[in-house]
């Protein structure tokens, strides 16, 4: 039996087993297998031909943002509005073959959008170009899910569960868990509160399947099984999503109302260029790049050239944004700005810069 079939046995099983107390552990351990055989699955379909030419697109700019939906929704439409790349578009579907690039700058960020192939359901088990789109897909600094607003709703979660099953978690953080796979001492079970969705057998049980016979694990989260499966196996990528509905022109005022007012949602016209400047907005906030401007002592900061960071971004991240080199003979800091108590504040390599500071680098 090859490992397509075996996944589709396990996910048979699972949906005829019925959900009850008597039945959990049993549940946790299918889970476990189905979400091992598809790592396998991925896996041998790397070093296969399956590779595809045409799909290994170098990143460039300062984010990535990829579009993923099913056939003809309108994603070449959106990235030729975009950008100033032109991607064929035609009222058939599968237009698209290959991944096509496209840029734009916004508060002068460049950011990367990616056009692909519509992906139709099966995907993630090899059907159509599936696999090469959803591996372009985890790639993504934010997945920008298309959807045709005149389809049935069906369609979000149908492209949800197909990037969920090659590991994507769309808008989620990684659980609050620590695992440590050691030599030798056994399993040791810490939660730093009440579990109610997972115990401890259900935790040994998993580790078990997994043959992992020593580790450290501490919860500091109710998670679920499946949030657990997705520690042990630690490829799990966690992305931003915003739900793009396209062809709103088509649909009645009151649909559009209710779409628009789905989280994470925006709803847009591509053809009558509705709500385009809006959907940018959206992409910018979800990327959660900052700003931060660098001046020369005795200079007053260039305000039209800012670098572009991400959250989370340090000096010594400023610092490799300005040059190389320049974390090799940096004394320390001079910033001006939201991150700093007084201003100027003199700060070390490490510290946290905020959007808009002002950062002036003195040298040794
Ligand atoms: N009514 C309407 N039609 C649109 C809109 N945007 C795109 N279309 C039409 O939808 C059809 C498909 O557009 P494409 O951009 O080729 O769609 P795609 O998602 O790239 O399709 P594939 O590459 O085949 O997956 C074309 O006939 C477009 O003209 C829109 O906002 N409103
Ligand atoms: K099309
Ligand atoms: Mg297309």
């Amino acid at each position: 039996m090859g490992i397509v079939e075996k996944i589709e046995d396990i996910e048979n099983e699972i949906k005829r087993t019925q959900k009850n107390k008597a039945t959990e552990y049993h549940l946790g351990l299918l889970k476990a297998k189905l979400a091992r055989y598809r790592v396998q699955l991925l896996e041998g379909a790397k070093t296969k031909s399956e590779k595809g030419e045409g799909f290994d697109v170098m990143k460039s700019g300062d984010a990535r943002v990829v579009m993923i939906g099913f056939p003809s929704v309108g994603k070449s439409t959106l990235l030729s509005k975009l950008t100033t790349t032109e991607s064929a578009i035609a009222g058939y579907e599968f237009t698209t073959l290959t991944c096509v690039p496209g840029k734009f700058t916004y508060k002068g960020a460049n950011i990367q959008l990616l056009d692909l192939p519509g992906i139709i359901e099966g995907a993630s088990q090899g059907k159509g170009r599936g696999r090469q789109v959803i591996a372009v897909a985890r790639t993504a600094d934010v997945v920008l899910m298309m959807l045709d607003a005149t389809k049935s709703a069906q369609q979000r979660p149908l492209l949800e569960a197909e990037l969920e099953a090659v590991g994507i978690r769309l808008n989620q953080s990684f659980p609050n868990v620590s695992f440590k796979i050691k030599k030798a001492g056994g399993i040791s079970f810490n939660a730093t509160l009440k579990l109610t969705k997972i115990d401890q057998k259900m935790v040994h049980n998993i580790l078990h399947d997994y043959k992992i016979f020593n580790a450290d694990i501490v919860i500091r989260e109710d998670i679920t099984v499946d949030q657990f499966i997705d520690v042990i196996l630690g490829n799990r990528r966690y992305i931003k999503c915003i739900y793009c509905y396209n062809k709103i022109d088509q649909i009645s005022l009151e649909e559009v109302d209710r779409l628009a007012h789905e989280e994470n949602t925006v709803v847009v016209s591509c053809e009558d260029d509705l709500n385009l400047d809006y959907l940018i907005e959206t992409i910018w906030r979800k990327l959660n790049l900052m700003r931060v401007y660098t001046k020369k002592r005795g200079e007053y900061p260039d305000f039209s050239d800012g670098l572009i960071v991400r959250n989370g971004a340090t000096i010594e991240h400023v610092c490799h944004a300005i040059h190389r080199s320049l974390t090799n003979n940096f004394r320390y800091a001079l910033v001006w700005g939201t991150s700093t108590k007084h201003n100027p504040q003199r700060v070390g390599i490490n510290h946290l810069v905020g959007d808009e500071d002002v950062v002036q680098v003195v040298k040794k």
